[in-house]
């Protein structure tokens, strides 16, 4: 019972570690708030035309993609920044392939919310 609960102390304490991280993130990460942004007005978007279930959950995956993406280039450029403060070619790899991991998830789910808005209008897609 003792480890039981030493065990869920210290899975609760995970959350909030996690929730830090997020704040960080949204706090210090302005990229991070542009992408917040364009979540809420796609669920503006996804609301005023009435999407359906399945609409919902693509959006819902590309949002998770983006974020998480963005988290995972934060926490790069965070220990890039500690490892290797100096110039350095591989920091600077490192830092461009992250970036470049938040590009590839930007553009895919910027052109699957354009093709469910288009479906949406125009029904064609
Ligand atoms: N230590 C380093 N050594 C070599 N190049 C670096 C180093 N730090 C940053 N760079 C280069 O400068 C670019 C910008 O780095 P910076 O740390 O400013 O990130 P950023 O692009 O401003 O991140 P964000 O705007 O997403 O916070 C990197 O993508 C990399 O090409």
């Amino acid at each position: 019972m003792k480890g039981l609960l030493k065990y869920s102390r210290g899975r609760f304490a995970a959350f909030g570690y996690a929730f830090r991280g997020a704040y960080d993130l949204l706090r210090n990460h302005a990229p991070s708030r542009i992408h917040l942004a364009a979540l809420v007005a796609m669920i503006a978007i996804a609301w005023g035309l009435d999407f359906p279930l399945w609409k919902w959950v693509a959006v819902l995956i590309c949002a998770g993609m983006v974020l998480a993406a963005e988290a995972l280039n934060t926490a790069v450029e965070y220990v890039v920044d500690l490892v290797s403060p100096e110039y350095n070619i591989l920091a600077g790899k490192a830092k461009d392939v992250a970036a470049g991991a938040v590009l590839f998830t930007a553009v895919s789910s910027g052109l699957i919310a354009l093709m469910l808005v288009y479906d949406a209008l125009w029904g064609v897609v």
